[in-house]
C-alpha cells in the first residue's frame, strides 16, 4: 500500500494480537514480536493466537516473530503492549535495537513499583533519544477486533508521533484523538483498572444500577483527585482516556479487571482469581501502588482502601461496605473543597 507504515508491536498477548490487527487490517505491515518461538510458528501456520483470539483470523500482513532485533530496526513506529510488570526489563534488553527519534508508543497500562513511575517515563530512561508516546481509552481487545466502534487517545509531546499514529491507527471503527496530557492520559488508564475491580465485585454482589452509576461516579472523582495530587491535569480525566475508559472497564465481563473482581465477589481468594484468568490483570498491583502512595501523599481514597482491605487484608466485603456508606470523613461534601492558597480538588 502507498504510504504504508512500517510498524512492530512487542508482546504477543491479548491488546498487542488485537492491535496488531488492526495496524495490518490498515494496510500496514506488522512484525508481531513475543517470545515464545512454539506460539510464534503456530501463528504462521494457522493465521491464528489460539491462547487469546482463537476465532480470529490473523491478516496476513501481521508477521509474528521472535527476533526482536530485526522486528525493532524495521520500523518506523514501535507499540509496546507488554505488562508492566516486566515492561523495563524487555525494553531494557532491547535498548540497543533501537535509534535516535524513533517513535515507541506504550499500550501498557499499569505503574512501575520502584519510583511509581509510567511506561512513558520507563522509556525515556531507558530509551533517551527516541521519541515517546502513549495510547489509551475505552478499548477493549475482544470488541475491537470485532470492529467495535471506539476511539483512543495519543497523548505525546511529539507532533509528528501523534500525527503518526493517527494515520497507523485510524479507521472506519476506531478514531484516534490526540493529547498533549501524557501524564494525565497515561495516569487514568492505569488507575481505572482498580475500579474495575470494585466493580465487578460489586456486580458479583448483585449490585444494582443505582449502586452502579454512583460506584463509576465516586470512582472518577476519586481517580482525578489521586492524579491532581500526583499534578496531572483533571480534565483530562474527562475524557476518553479517564471516564471513557472507566466506564468501559467498570462494565464488562471482557475487561480482566473486572473479571477479577467478579471472581473474588463470587468466593474465590484473589490467587484464585488472577490464576483462573491467565492473563493480566494490571488494577491487582496498581492498587497495591496506589494505595501506599495514596497514604504518602494523604489523598482521601476511600474505594481504594475499602478494596485493599478486601483483597490483602481478608476483610469481609460487607464489614467494608458498610464502613464505607457510614463513613463520617468527608460525607457532607460531595467535593472536597480547597483549601485556602490550593487549586481545585474533587
Ligand atoms: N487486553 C486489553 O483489552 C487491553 C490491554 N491493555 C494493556 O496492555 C498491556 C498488556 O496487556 P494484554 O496484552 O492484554 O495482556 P496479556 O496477559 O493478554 O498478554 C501479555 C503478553 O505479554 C507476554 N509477556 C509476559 N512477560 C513477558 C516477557 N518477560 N517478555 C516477553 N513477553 C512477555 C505474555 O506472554 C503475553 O503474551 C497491559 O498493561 C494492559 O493493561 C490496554 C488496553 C486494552
Ligand atoms: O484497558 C482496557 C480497555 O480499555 C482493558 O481492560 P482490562 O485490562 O481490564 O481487560
Amino acid at each position: 500500500m502507498e504510504n504504508a507504515i512500517q510498524t512492530t508491536v512487542l508482546g504477543g498477548g491479548s491488546f498487542g494480537t488485537a492491535m496488531a490487527q488492526v495496524l495490518a487490517e490498515n494496510g500496514h505491515p506488522v512484525r508481531l514480536w513475543m517470545r515464545s518461538a512454539e506460539q510464534a510458528e503456530a501463528i504462521r501456520h494457522t493465521r491464528i493466537n489460539h491462547q487469546y483470539f482463537p476465532e480470529l483470523e490473523l491478516d496476513s500482513l501481521v508477521e509474528p516473530t521472535t527476533d526482536m532485533g530485526g522486528a525493532i530496526e524495521q520500523a518506523e513506529l514501535v507499540f509496546v503492549a507488554l505488562p508492566s510488570k516486566v515492561f523495563r526489563d524487555v525494553i531494557r534488553n532491547a535498548a540497543g535495537h533501537f535509534r535516535d527519534q524513533q517513535m515507541v508508543v506504550s499500550l501498557t497500562k499499569g505503574i512501575e513499583r520502584d519510583g511509581f513511575r509510567l511506561m512513558s517515563q520507563v522509556l525515556k530512561e531507558e530509551l533517551p533519544g527516541t521519541r515517546v508516546g502513549v495510547l489509551s481509552g475505552p478499548n477493549l481487545a475482544g470488541e475491537l477486533v470485532q470492529h467495535e466502534i471506539t476511539a483512543s487517545v495519543i497523548a505525546s509531546e511529539d507532533r509528528e508521533l501523534r500525527e503518526r499514529v493517527q494515520q497507523a491507527l485510524g479507521n472506519a471503527y476506531f478514531r484516534i484523538y490526540a493529547n498533549l496530557d501524557v501524564y494525565g492520559v497515561e495516569l487514568g488508564g492505569a488507575l481505572k483498572n482498580i475500579y474495575a475491580v470494585v466493580s465487578g465485585l460489586a456486580d458479583a454482589r448483585g449490585m444494582g444500577e443505582n449502586t452502579k452509576s454512583m460506584l463509576i461516579t465516586r470512582s472518577l472523582a476519586e481517580m482525578s483527585r489521586f492524579a491532581v495530587s500526583m499534578g496531572a491535569n483533571p480534565m483530562t480525566f474527562l475524557g476518553l482516556a479517564g471516564v471513557g475508559d472507566l466506564i468501559v472497564t467498570c462494565s464488562s465481563s471482557l475487561s480482566r479487571n473486572y473479571r477479577v473482581g467478579y471472581a473474588v465477589g463470587q468466593g474465590s481468594t484473589l490467587d484464585e482469581a488472577v490464576t483462573e484468568l491467565g492473563q493480566v490483570a494490571e488494577g491487582v498491583r496498581t492498587l497495591e501502588l496506589v494505595h501506599e502512595k495514596a497514604i504518602e501523599l494523604d489523598v482521601y481514597m476511600p474505594l481504594v482502601r475499602g478494596l485493599y482491605q478486601i483483597l490483602y487484608r481478608g476483610a469481609s466485603i460487607t464489614d467494608v461496605v458498610g464502613a464505607l456508606m457510614n463513613a463520617t470523613q468527608n460525607s457532607d461534601v460531595e467535593f472536597i473543597l480547597p483549601r485556602q492558597g490550593e487549586g481545585s480538588a474533587i
